[in-house]
């Protein structure tokens, strides 16, 4: 199957409300639930660019990351897709028209990758092209073709989930990493795989580990560095926790951080992250470091 895009996200969240705050005053995003909300009155609509929304938080009984929304290029790649599926015996199921009118779509498939992973498969999206304001004066968020950021999803079974996401989903490999967490020499070393579906150069990575908040990261791009010094600044006066120090990434080039989200995962915010214009040129390496400079992760776990 061919995607174009990440589209959106969906998180789940014991108080969608804290949800509004982080998303306005942290991430610097517009709430634009009172807009698009239907006849669910808790769920924020976290808007970042001219789509109505990109951030999707719906009220549940436990905070943690509950789907990924991949776009595809009009009916014909979506009919595609649920061939390809089909052609597998991937389960999924056919989106109600209630579930179309809440996502602002055509058209939309829901299923599961091997690990249980859920995603949202769809074309189409509504748009009225409404400005992008941000409550905390960021110029833009990079989205369009390359689209929201990219998402890092648990894969303990890893082979069968790398599987299905470059045999199924179409993704091609842009590099990898073998991790290890613990200084045992005798703990085998976990993998970490970063794919691509457009210039960015990775909407999707999985990682070789259990997470029980359903994803490790998201992440999402500002337009400069000073914008994610800003993000920074933002993040300490509102207590939210640091997990990651500032860095630049030796794969993507990506200067950023990382914190904590009201839903238990991480979000990384950057900026300068580099595009692969043809990825034919290209060829995908195992990197042994995370980054260029900085990236201390220790700062999660004090
Ligand atoms: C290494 C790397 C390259 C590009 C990225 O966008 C990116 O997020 C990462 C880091 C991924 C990853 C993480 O998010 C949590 C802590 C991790 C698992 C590590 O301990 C190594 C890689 C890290
Ligand atoms: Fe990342």
């Amino acid at each position: 199957m061919k995607i174009h895009s990440l589209g959106y996200i969906g998180v789940h969240s014991t108080n969608p409300a804290h949800w509004s705050h982080y998303g306005t005053q942290v991430l610097g995003m517009m709430d634009n639930s009172e807009t698009l909300r239907g006849e669910d009155k808790e769920c924020v609509y976290l808007k970042m660019d001219d789509r109505p929304y990109r951030i999707l938080v719906e009220a549940a009984d436990q905070d943690r990351y509950a789907f990924s929304g991949w776009e595809v290029a009009g009916p014909k790649d979506f009919a595609d897709a649920i061939n390809t599926l089909e052609a597998h015996d991937v389960a999924y199921q056919q989106g109600s028209a209630d579930l179309i009118q809440a996502r602002q779509v055509q058209d939309l498939i829901q299923f599961a990758d091997p690990q249980g992973n859920r995603h949202e498969l769809y074309w189409g999206p509504v748009s009225d092209f409404g400005q992008f304001a941000s409550p905390v004066g960021i110029k833009h968020f990079v989205t369009g073709d390359q689209g929201f950021g990219h998402v890092v999803l648990p894969a303990p079974d890893f082979d069968p989930t790398l599987d299905f996401y470059q045999t199924v989903m179409g993704f091609e490999l842009s590099d990898l990493m073998k991790v290890r967490f613990t200084p045992d020499p005798e703990e085998p070393e976990k993998r970490l795989y970063f794919m691509h579906c457009n210039e960015r150069h990775h909407s999707l990575a999985i990682m070789e580990a259990p997470n029980p908040t359903g994803c490790v990261h998201v992440m999402v791009e500002v337009n400069s560095v000073d914008e994610v010094g800003r993000a920074m600044d933002r993040r300490a006066a509102a207590g939210v926790k640091l997990t990651g120090t500032l860095g630049r990434h030796a794969n993507d080039h990506m200067v950023s951080f990382y914190m904590a989200t009201p839903s238990g995962f991480m979000v990384e915010y950057g900026a300068e992250g580099r595009t692969i214009a043809d990825w034919n040129k290209y060829s995908p390496f195992q990197s042994t470091v995370n980054s260029f400079w900085g990236h201390d992760f220790s700062v999660g776990f004090e």
